[in-house]
């Protein structure tokens, strides 16, 4: 992914009075500070005993949105009653849609603002390192008195034992409708990675698509997900917020991500390398240093908002190739 972003050059503007940066905007009709979200990511409490109370706390704090994972290690409750940050849930479909359905419902009574159905996950990709590490199982909070999460299995990953157990490889377009039908937010779909699959989101009515590759975790051979973001855009013509995650890592990578087309980006290993390494704290640094690097990128471009950022910013490898045609 990293060299993805490299392939991509900036074309600064010059002599754009830039005294002035205005990093907010909005998702959703939700304002923020800047057009980086917290990406969903499982189990916080493995990199601190605060989990994901500590990251939303940062989120608060920065005031950007936080997307929770369904696998968290803190529940929906408590995340949503230890500060006021933005909030949406991330969902996972189980065999037992009754389980699915109680947490959508848990987090629209707890104050989450929308729903982000992954959809690149029927099943677990082959992840050798928690085959070798024999990763375990996690304890879903959330599913407490709903479902076991334990899996009895002394070999290989649990965790993909587990997901096998649980998640519903059968998930397809025509259940969106049922995901309608059991709660009144809106729906966004994580996971899109071509034009095909976007245009059936706007078909079956989604409310959003997010570009992503979920963080190379899934598919060998994928596309790092910013070499897909142009053509998805195209597809989508404006009529649904796209955004993105995958590799951003720099507030250029932000910067070029926008270009293309995205209305925000999400951020998923930084933000845990935030949280493992210092917490609440921890994850508000990493946030703080990538709003200041879109914010010296957009002073360094001639961008003094977010809607100056436009597609004549950046060049890719595809325009260099046309360039010599
Ligand atoms: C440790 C880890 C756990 C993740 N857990 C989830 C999850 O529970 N749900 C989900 O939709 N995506 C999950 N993801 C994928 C992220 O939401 C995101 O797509 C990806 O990490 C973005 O790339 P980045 O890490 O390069 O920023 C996870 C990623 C990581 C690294
Ligand atoms: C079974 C939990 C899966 C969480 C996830 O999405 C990931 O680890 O990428």
């Amino acid at each position: 992914m990293w060299t993805a972003f490299c392939r991509i050059q900036i074309q600064p503007r010059i002599l754009v009075d830039v005294s002035k940066i205005d990093m907010s905007t909005t998702v959703l009709g939700y304002n923020m500070s800047a057009p980086i979200m917290i990406a969903p990511t499982s189990l916080h409490k493995l990199g601190h005993s605060e989990g994901e109370v500590a990251t939303a706390r940062a989120a608060a704090a920065c005031n950007i949105i936080m997307v929770l994972s369904f696998t968290s290690s803190c529940t929906v409750e408590e995340v949503a009653s230890s500060c006021n940050a933005i909030r949406f849930f991330q969902l996972y479909v189980y065999k037992r849609r009754d389980v699915s359905a109680q947490l959508v419902q848990r987090a629209e009574r707890n104050g989450y603002k929308a729903i982000i159905l992954t959809a690149d996950s029927p099943r677990l990709g082959r992840r050798e390192a928690d085959i070798k590490n024999r990763m375990i199982a996690p304890k879903l909070k959330n599913l407490e008195g709903l479902l076991s999460t334990e899996v009895v299995s002394d070999e290989g990953s649990n965790l993909e034992a587990y997901a096998s157990a649980t998640f519903d490889p059968s998930l397809c377009w025509k259940d969106i409708g049922w995901l309608r039908s059991i709660t009144k937010l809106p729906i966004l779909i994580k996971g899109v990675l071509t034009c095909e699959d976007a245009i059936k989101a706007m078909e079956v009515g989604v409310d959003g698509i997010i570009v992503s590759n979920h963080g190379a975790r899934q598919l060998d051979y994928v596309p790092a997900s910013i070499s897909v973001l142009e053509e998805v855009v195209h597809a989508v013509r404006g009529k649904v917020p796209v955004l993105f995650d995958g590799g951003v890592r720099r507030g250029t990578d932000t910067f070029k991500a926008l270009s293309l087309g995205a209305q925000a980006v999400l951020v998923g290993r930084p933000v845990i390398y935030g949280l493992a390494a210092k917490g609440e704290y921890g994850v508000k640094r990493v946030i703080d240093m990538l709003k200041d690097e879109l914010e010296l990128s957009m002073a360094l471009s001639g961008c003094p908002s977010v809607k100056d950022i436009t597609r004549s910013h950046v060049r890719t490898e595809r325009d260099r190739v046309q360039s010599m045609l």
